[in-house]
């Protein structure tokens, strides 16, 4: 039999999915779905009662802190932004669509391996890498490109890095997109704070700041674990933060957090963006909490509210 939590715990109203928590209104929204309802209290629980010091988070960029929706049409993804910004040419834009309508449908198709995704990622990627160094994009025009496009982070962001900066608590963006577009859109939302750490494709530039190549090792979405993070020591260096919470928006952004020693408990927050019907059961499987077309970020913040609200 279930013991009831200390007063005021979360799920002390029995845990069933509607009193999951009480005191995080917001699981109660229309767009939350859950397949194992007292994990998940047990999980966030536990977060709580840790405290902060234990806690970091792991989040994908593209679709998952940038929204899916955009007046009625799609946001672009940071590699978007690039792909169809005014320093391309037609020519380029066009081969760089042809790519996305390629393999796009191939990296959400629920019905193939991730062994059979894997090298058409890689093959993605390169291609539209090189298309991008034709272009001889300039470093001194990429503030300009993310004025200038449709780039947009979930409602609630503020909230959210504000409440993550204030705590210090580490947060991990971990991305297969253009990490100096995606630093770009996070520093013209005012929220680039030093507690925020980019692993991400960066380009490289020439002594006349021309993109000579992307630098290795190549991350596409399906690489995203510790095999791409040698050398850079960040989870060593959060040793005892071994609490996570980890926000995607794919299935291959499950494995962010593989590189974390010691891991005592981890909250994993799925965006269910495109294709819900035929995608739900794998993403229900997969995560412990699925937001289907939610283009915010009140979930989170309503979790990170309980858990850092001091007992
Ligand atoms: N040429 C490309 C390659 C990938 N994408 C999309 O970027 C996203 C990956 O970035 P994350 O921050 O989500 O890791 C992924 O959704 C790909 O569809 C692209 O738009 N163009
Ligand atoms: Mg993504």
């Amino acid at each position: 039999m279930e013991r009831p939590g200390p007063p005021g715990a979360c799920g002390d109203r029995g845990g069933t999915e509607r009193g999951l928590c009480p005191q995080v209104p917001e699981l109660q929204k229309g767009t939350v779905r859950i397949r194992q309802p007292e994990r998940v209290r047990g999980i966030i629980q536990a977060l709580r009662e840790q405290g902060v010091a234990k806690l970091q988070v792991i989040s994908d960029f593209d679709m998952t802190l940038s929204r899916f929706g955009c007046n009625g049409r799609r946001c672009p993804t940071s590699h978007n932004i690039l792909d169809t910004s005014r320093v391309i040419s037609e020519d380029g834009k066009k081969k760089l669509k042809d790519l996305l309508h390629y393999y796009y449908p191939i990296e959400i198709d629920p019905n193939r391996t991730l062994e059979e995704k894997r090298p058409l990622m890689v093959e993605w990627w390169t291609k539209a890498h090189e298309l991008l160094v034709q272009q001889k994009i300039h470093k001194g025009d990429i503030a300009q490109i993310v004025r200038e496009s449709e780039a947009m982070l979930r409602d609630g962001f503020k909230e959210f890095f504000d409440q993550l900066h204030k705590n210090n608590i580490p947060m991990f963006i971990f991305s297969a997109g253009v990490g100096d577009i995606l630093e770009e859109i996070i520093r013209q939302a005012n929220v680039f704070y030093s507690n925020v750490f980019v692993v991400s494709n960066y380009m490289d530039f020439n002594d006349d700041g021309v993109l000579t190549h992307f630098r290795g090792p190549l991350i596409h979405t399906y690489n995203k674990n510790n095999t791409v993070l040698q050398g850079t020591g960040y989870f060593q260096q959060l040793s005892t933060r071994t609490n996570i919470i980890l926000l995607g928006d794919s299935m291959g952004d499950l494995t962010m957090a593989d590189g974390v020693p010691s891991v005592e408990n981890i909250l994993k927050i799925g965006f269910l963006n495109d294709k819900v019907e035929e995608r739900r059961g794998k993403y229900l499987d997969s995560y412990d909490i699925v937001l289907e077309s939610d283009e915010t970020l009140d979930v989170v913040n309503g979790i990170l509210r309980y858990i850092l609200t001091e007992t």
